[in-house]
């Protein structure tokens, strides 16, 4: 049997830095991972996280409950046939309700090949302070990750003070009173405790139906392609424009005096840079709702 990961979190949370913690983890094991990736937006920037000799399935344009269990199904059909691994890791659009994401996976065609661990949730601790500023849709998806873990990471305590951060696990334990929950920077967790999760037996079918009520949430991405150069601050204060239901924002942007196009990542405010040392196509992906009414710079 060969276990299975749904790593779930909203746009920007950290599950990509989760997914490439534990990958390393996985390697120094000896256990050879897979990975379904499902990029909302058109360009696949996450799995260059992921190295070249680990299978990796992507969807891209939409999400796991969206493109319909068959094409999932069909992918993990493809790994189980053609790859020789020992643990599969899903990490689902930030958009996606992980129950349903979870549902997609349930297939009889597989089902004594793959032992379903359960659900990981990386929230953002910072955005769940604030999260009386999300949308109504947003908040709720947001609580939706957080109920349905089974091991719940409270990340970015980084960007906490002491007594906000228990105020953080306070308040996610309310929510979700069975999941483990652990603080967590950079999506730092240890492979151990993902192996003692025992959940498939917890998640019942009435879960499944009733997150399929009128929970999805339709978030929207605008691929955005630079001819130029811009200054740091040209872009940071561009994003400074932008309306609160942008959400997500990453990819490569042209900077003056900088050789490469920088690596460009937003999520709730915060913008982060890095030099990248190869020459990317110069090219962000932004996620949010109603993209098409976005301001482009320099239109
Ligand atoms: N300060 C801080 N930043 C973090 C932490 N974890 C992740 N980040 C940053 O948050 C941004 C998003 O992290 P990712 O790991 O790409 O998040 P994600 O959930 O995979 O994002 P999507 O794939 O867009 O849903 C990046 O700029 C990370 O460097 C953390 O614990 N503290």
């Amino acid at each position: 049997m060969k276990d299975v990961y749904l790593f779930s979190g909203f746009l920007g949370s950290g599950k990509t830095s989760m997914l490439t913690n534990v990958i390393k983890q996985l390697k120094e094991r000896n256990l050879k991972p897979a990975v379904i990736m499902n990029e909302l937006g058109k360009l696949p920037f996450d799995s260059q996280t992921v190295e070249e000799d680990i299978p990796l399935k992507e969807m891209l344009e939409g999400c796991i409950c969206c493109s319909g269990s068959e094409k999932t199904e069909a992918q993990i059909q493809t790994l189980l046939l053609n790859e020789d691994f020992d643990v599969l890791i899903i990490e689902t659009t930030g958009a996606a309700h992980p129950v349903e994401a979870l549902d997609a996976v349930y297939s009889p065609l597989f089902a004594d090949q793959l032992n379903i661990k359960g659900i990981v949730t990386v929230a953002d601790s910072k955005l769940w302070l604030e999260r009386e500023s999300l949308t109504p849709q947003v908040r709720s998806l947001f609580l939706e990750q957080i109920r349905h873990a089974h091991l719940l990471l409270a990340n970015k305590m980084d960007l906490l003070s002491e007594s906000e951060q228990a105020k953080v696990i306070f308040e996610m334990q309310g929510i979700n009173s069975h999941a483990f929950i652990l603080q967590t920077t950079n999506g730092q967790v240890s492979y151990k405790l993902l192996e003692n999760l025992q959940a498939t037996s917890r998640i019942s079918k009435d879960d499944i139906h009733s997150a399929k009520i009128g929970k999805h949430l339709h978030l929207s991405s605008l691929l955005i392609e630079f001819n130029k150069s811009y200054t740091q601050q040209q872009i940071e204060d561009w994003i400074k424009t932008l309306p609160s239901t942008v959400y997500r924002i990453k990819g490569y942007i042209p900077v003056e005096g900088v050789k490469n196009p920088m690596l460009f990542q937003y999520a709730y405010g915060l913008v982060q840079w890095l030099p990248e040392y190869i020459k990317m196509p110069a090219k962000v992906v932004l996620i949010g709702e109603n993209v098409d009414e976005v301001k482009v710079i320099d239109e």
